[in-house]
């Protein structure tokens, strides 16, 4: 069974979906987004999820996305932003190259505020990202075998941090 090269993990406006596609481009592999593939199987966007069948299903279709992804993708894979909440997606992603892509708060506003809707930060988003940060916090780090920083980076400096973090050929050198 094959899995995949990267994995990239932490909380919305991180830019696990935007550095994903550039590190999948970069590597020459095919690129996987949980979210995209929840959306593609419930046949409708992640805010309709939430609330047509709340968080809870949300969150079980989100653990078997993983679950399939982890276990059948080869290539770069990002997750949503509350995977890690799931010990078993913390379980399964043991042993595989995760990366952790930190972002501070003031960086992440402004990224999530031009981007699709996101129904945990619907409301009062700046404080929501906060307790977020501080539940997940923990969780992000126990999966990590990498942590990069990008504040006041490109999404393309984040992904030649990722490779070098990881020890992976970056092409472009
Ligand atoms: N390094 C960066 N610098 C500036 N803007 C960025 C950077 N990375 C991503 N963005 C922008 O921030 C927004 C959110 O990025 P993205 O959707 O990739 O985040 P995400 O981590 O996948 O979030 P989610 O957990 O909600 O899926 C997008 O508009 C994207 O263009
Ligand atoms: O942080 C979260 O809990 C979420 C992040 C997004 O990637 C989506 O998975 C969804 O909007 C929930
Ligand atoms: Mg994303």
């Amino acid at each position: 069974m094959s899995s995949p090269v990267v994995v990239l993990v932490g909380p919305p406006g991180s830019g696990k979906s935007t550095v994903g596609r550039v590190l999948a481009e970069r590597l020459g592999v095919g690129f996987r987004d949980t979210d995209a593939d929840i959306e593609e199987q419930a046949g409708k966007p992640i805010p309709d999820i939430f609330v047509d069948e709340g968080e809870p299903h949300f969150r079980a279709l989100e653990a078997a996305a993983v679950r399939g992804a982890a276990n059948g993708h080869a290539g770069v894979l990002a997750l949503g932003g509350g995977a890690v909440m799931a010990e078993p997606t913390r379980e399964l992603l043991r042993g595989l190259p995760v990366v952790f892509l930190e972002v501070p708060l003031a960086d992440a506003v402004k990224r999530v505020g031009l981007d699709a809707p996101r129904p945990l930060l619907a409301v009062n988003p700046r404080a929501r990202w906060r307790e977020l940060m501080e539940a997940r916090r923990p969780l992000y780090l126990e999966v990590a075998t990498a942590v990069v920083d990008t504040a006041g980076r490109t999404p393309e400096q984040v992904a030649d941090a990722v490779l070098e973090a990881l020890e992976l050929n970056n092409p472009h050198d």
